[in-house]
């Protein structure tokens, strides 16, 4: 019935996956956190860590990118426990889209409630500079338009329902939350909110490519999160979602701009430790099992 799902993981290989993991650390995550390109120093804040390399972990693809380091950290932030990715998976590495999203629903298994994703982005926003933060309310999943998406193959109900509601995919009380930390921590000037486009990528985008996605409605463009989310969603855990936007979109013929991942590199090492300081007082915040947040 569906005969090119053979990449899909089975309940039973996830499990596995998560008992390893659950079997070499005490610590019991109820926060998750992917972290983006360049990123991936918010895992280094954990304390009593647990780390283990994607290559160590059955089924665990292998990072290929520059910038993401390919380990899975345990670990506490202020008594708080979480795992973090120090790097994730896309689809552009050759990954199925079954294999990049696989991260989430061993979260889930591990006993992981909220997650929260970062990623780096470029502007369309006009009003948006580089080294804004941008929390995404919503989302355009284009290559889901073509039928690209991590729920395709048979439903495995112990995870979540065959048709799932996406109108409600990213937290509004965490979104309330991400701008009340950001506002007491004097980001005010930078903290931006927007719909964020995911496309296959490697490539960066043409400038009818940035104008389309602009009219359409899109505030940011990347190659990842997305995903991530419709599984995250899927098998019922909050989501939270922010983009660092690393360079503006090109968007007019007559720009000399260049996009490139070494400045998104860049740009992330510059505003890394505020977008780190955000999430960690988010996670310190968040109280889990009642959905309800600290005062
Ligand atoms: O993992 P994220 O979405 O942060 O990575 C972005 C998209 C590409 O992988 C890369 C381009 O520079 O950064
Ligand atoms: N697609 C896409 N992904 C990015 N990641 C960081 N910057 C960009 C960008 O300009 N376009």
């Amino acid at each position: 019935m569906f005969p090119e799902v053979n990449s899909c993981y089975s309940y039973e290989e996830c499990k596995a996956t998560a008992d390893w993991l659950l079997a070499q650390t005490d610590v019991r995550p109820t926060v998750g956190i992917v972290c983006g390109s360049g990123l991936g120093g918010l895992a280094d804040l954990l304390k009593d860590q647990v780390a283990f390399n994607y290559k160590d972990i059955p089924n665990f693809p292998q990072s290929t990118v520059h910038g993401h380091a390919g380990r899975l950290v345990f670990g506490h932030l202020k008594g708080r426990p979480c795992v973090c990715m120090q790097g994730r998976f896309h689809l552009y590495e050759g990954y199925s889209i079954h294999k990049i999203t696989l991260p989430m629903r061993i979260f889930k298994l591990l006993g992981v409630e909220t997650v929260m994703l970062t990623n780096a982005a470029g502007g369309l926003n006009h009003d948006f500079k580089m080294g804004d933060i941008m929390i995404i309310k919503d989302h355009l999943n284009l290559p889901g338009f073509a039928g690209i998406n991590p729920l395709n193959g048979p439903n495995d109900e112990r995870f979540g329902v065959r048709f799932l509601c996406m109108s409600d995919a990213y937290d509004r009380e965490l979104q309330q939350l991400a701008m009340e930390v950001g506002q007491d921590l004097g980001y005010g000037d930078f903290l931006k909110e927007g719909v964020y486009c995911v496309l296959g990528g490697p490539t960066f985008e043409t400038i009818a490519e940035g104008r389309m996605l602009h009219r359409l409605g899109a505030d940011a463009v990347g190659m990842s999160t997305v995903h991530e989310v419709i599984v995250a969603r899927h098998c019922g855990m909050r989501v939270f979602a922010l983009s660092l936007i690393t360079n503006q979109v090109v968007m007019d013929y007559d720009s000399e701009e260049r996009a490139n991942h070494e400045e998104v590199l860049q740009v992330g090492r510059q505003r890394a430790a505020q977008l780190e300081r955000l999430v960690y007082t988010m996670v310190t915040k968040i109280v889990h099992n009642n959905y309800g947040l600290r005062d």
